[in-house]
């Protein structure tokens, strides 16, 4: 997932700049058509060979654009859409493309708001300001050249053409600028929803795990646990065994009667610890309700279920709570195990009369009820 992800979001930038590139193109084949319907009108100022540098000089530059994106180097730059350069070749062609024609100039003058039209989304503001500068200074100096050479057929004409221009230029980059305010303001919002859905996700974390914990003993309490282990159950494939203990810490009651209720929670507490000490990470153990836990070991048997069930035992014996001075602490386990199609309930009432077994026997052992479960 990891490592396919940046693959996937490259794919699809691509997609979506070749798809813009092939917008691009596609005006420009238009223009070219354009330029084309004029010279068959006589509307050209030269020869042919003019609209023809111009036409090869489109379809070059557009072949080295496809060239870049194809071959991904585009990527290699900031903006990989490579939208400024695009914009400013098709003003610098645009403008060489109006230099062919001589009446029909004005008629085609609205390709340059067109061009820029490609950037209102994607560029910064200055950066358009410069683009829009740029085209008005290109047909500005075509003017001024042709002024210079005598071949400005309608000079008043031509200073229209250069007002309308700037005009419709200065309210196209204010627009630029107005729609880039938008876009940044709507970020800023992504970014702020984007946080808010952050803190609630982790609130929503602290809730399920307070409604999940047992706050005494920070383990798993009675509903979580049944919610575990049915689902457990259900996945559980053929042939496979769950172990399954209620556990009951002995003579809890005296602990509580000598050494106070608060020590009683120490106990309860240094059970928890002493039980996660001894379990693995799959294992699941939870308050059942008082001084009773139970645990559910996946992918069991007997032999081992009982080993791990003696290992608690044996370890809670030796437990030392911290600031109780509690002698001969021990606990009681009826065990059992729960296989596919067993019943949770049925399984938690074999466990329930082996700990009574267990509790019978004298206490500080582990009884097992393997009967019933298929063992
Ligand atoms: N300190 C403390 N005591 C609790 C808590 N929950 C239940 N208890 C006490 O645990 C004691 C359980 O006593 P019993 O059910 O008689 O069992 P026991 O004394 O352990 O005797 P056996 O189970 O027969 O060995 C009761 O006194 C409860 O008040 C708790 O959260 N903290």
């Amino acid at each position: 997932m990891s490592t396919s992800s940046p693959r996937v979001t490259k794919r699809s930038l691509q997609s979506l700049l070749l798809k813009r590139f092939g917008m691009a193109a596609g005006t420009y084949a238009l223009v070219l058509l354009l330029l084309w319907v004029a010279a068959f009108n006589d509307l050209l100022s030269g020869s042919l060979s003019g609209a023809l540098a111009c036409s090869a000089l489109v379809v070059v530059s557009q072949l080295a654009f496809l060239l870049l994106f194809r071959s991904g180097l585009n990527l290699r730059f900031r903006d990989p859409s490579l939208t400024e350069a695009q914009v400013l070749v098709g003003l610098a062609l645009h403008t060489f493309l109006l230099a062919q024609l001589d009446s029909a100039r004005g008629t085609l003058l609205l390709f340059y708001v067109v061009i820029l039209m490609f950037g209102v989304f994607q560029l910064r503001p200055g950066v358009f300001a410069r683009c829009a500068a740029f085209a008005f200074f290109s047909f500005a100096s075509l003017n001024l050249w042709e002024g210079y050479h005598m071949r400005l057929a309608e000079p008043g004409l031509a200073l229209l053409q250069n007002c309308t221009l700037s005009v419709a230029l200065i309210w196209q980059s204010l627009f630029a600028s107005y729609v880039q305010a938008l876009r940044q303001r709507m970020r800023q919002r992504r970014y702020a929803l984007q946080a808010h859905q952050d803190t609630l996700r982790g609130m929503m974390r602290q809730l399920e795990d307070l409604v999940a914990t047992d706050e005494l003993t920070g383990l798993f309490n009675r509903r979580h646990f049944l919610r575990l282990a049915l689902r457990e159950l259900e996945t559980l494939g053929g042939g496979r065994q769950h172990g399954l203990a209620l556990i009951d810490l002995d003579h809890f009651k005296r602990i509580n009667d000598v050494h106070g209720h608060a020590a009683g929670d120490r106990v309860l507490q240094t059970f928890a610890a002493v039980a996660r000490a001894c379990l693995r990470d799959g294992d699941v153990l939870a308050r059942y309700g008082g001084e009773e836990f139970v645990l559910f070991l996946p992918n069991t048997d007997a032999d081992q279920f009982t080993t791990c069930c003696e290992r608690l035992r044996e370890a809670f014996a030796c437990a030392e709570p911290v600031g109780v001075q509690v002698d001969n602490l021990s606990l009681s386990a009826g065990m059992t195990l729960i296989g596919e199609g067993d019943d949770l309930d049925e399984a938690l009432q074999r466990a329930d009369q082996a700990l009574y077994r267990a509790k019978r026997g004298g206490r500080n052992r582990c009884d097992a009820a393997w009967e019933g479960a298929g063992a």
